[in-house]
């Protein structure tokens, strides 16, 4: 791993949009829907992610982070509303090499080194590049996972804390702008979810890299800039965890969410009352 300081990174000290060209956020969707089989899974959601931040899309299982994800990145079916990310329309040609995308299931091969799964997604990423050039980006981004004395284990024998961290290494190849992690951190040890957290950090504040990050586990809310709170397809909150506190009179933003979860189901009984 990178050398981080042992203190976890301060959430409060955002880079904002200024220094951008063109200041717009890296995601802003207005009234996104998405049905997926016979559901609408996703609900006429407002939503921005701002550039250089950390925002983490938090929410119970099945609530629609993984399709929220997939739209963003372009993979999604069946979207309507407006979509745009980093200032084109989501699935735009030329937003293939700008965006990383991490899904939940590691997309490696298992008959490959961790070592050679990097450089044959390096030699896609840049054909006809330099090998010399080609070995040190594999070389940094093992190191950014922690991974270089697993780097000549076959993938197959890795365990899924460490395959997930081969598909982020392949993600963090191309230096991408916005980097979309569908609970990079599930199956970790204390210790690698914190290095995970302070290299998303360090991403953010020495790179400017967009991070928009989902999690189910509250307390890494507590790590990011923004947070969307997401509930049954909705949006319930779009805000900073301490304004998110604060609002809502709550010490922990898992008690922030809980707070909004009752007033979101007492505002829902007090609408079906009144029709
Ligand atoms: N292929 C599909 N066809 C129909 N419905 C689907 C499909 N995939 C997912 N869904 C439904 O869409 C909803 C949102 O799923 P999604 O995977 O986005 O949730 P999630 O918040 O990421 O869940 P988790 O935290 O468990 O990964 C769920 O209710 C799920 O059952």
């Amino acid at each position: 791993m990178m050398n981080y300081s042992s203190e976890p990174p301060r959430p409060d000290t955002p880079h904002g949009d200024e220094g951008r060209a063109d200041g717009t956020p890296a995601v802003r969707a207005r009234d996104l829907t998405v049905v997926r089989g016979p559901r609408t899974v996703l609900r006429g959601l407002d939503f921005t992610v701002p550039r250089g931040q950390v925002t983490g899309l938090l929410g119970p299982s099945g609530c629609g982070k993984s399709t929220l994800m997939r739209a963003v990145v372009g993979t999604q079916a069946k979207v309507t509303g407006t979509l745009d990310v980093l200032g084109l329309p989501a699935g735009h040609p030329t937003l293939r090499t700008r965006i990383g995308y991490v899904t939940q299931a590691p997309s490696i091969y298992d008959d490959l080194t961790a070592r050679q799964n990097l450089d044959y997604f390096a030699a896609i990423l840049h054909p006809g590049r330099a090998s010399a050039d080609r070995r040190q980006d594999v070389e940094r981004v093992l190191a950014e996972v922690d991974l270089t004395t697993h780097a000549d284990a076959l993938a197959g024998n890795l365990s899924g804390g460490q395959r997930s961290r081969v598909s982020l290494a392949v993600a963090l190849l191309g230096t991408p702008e916005l980097l979309v992690l569908d609970e990079p951190t599930v199956g970790l040890d204390p210790v690698l979810r914190r290095d995970l957290w302070q290299l998303f950090h360090t991403l953010a504040a020495e790179r400017g890299t967009t991070l928009l990050i989902s999690s189910h586990v509250m307390d890494e809310a507590e790590r990011c800039h923004r947070l969307l709170l997401m509930r049954a397809g909705e949006i319930l909150a779009d805000d900073t965890p301490d304004a998110l506190r604060t609002r809502t009179g709550s010490e922990t933003v898992e008690a922030a969410f809980l707070h909004l979860v009752d007033a979101a189901t007492a505002a829902g009984r007090t609408k079906e009352t009144t029709r």
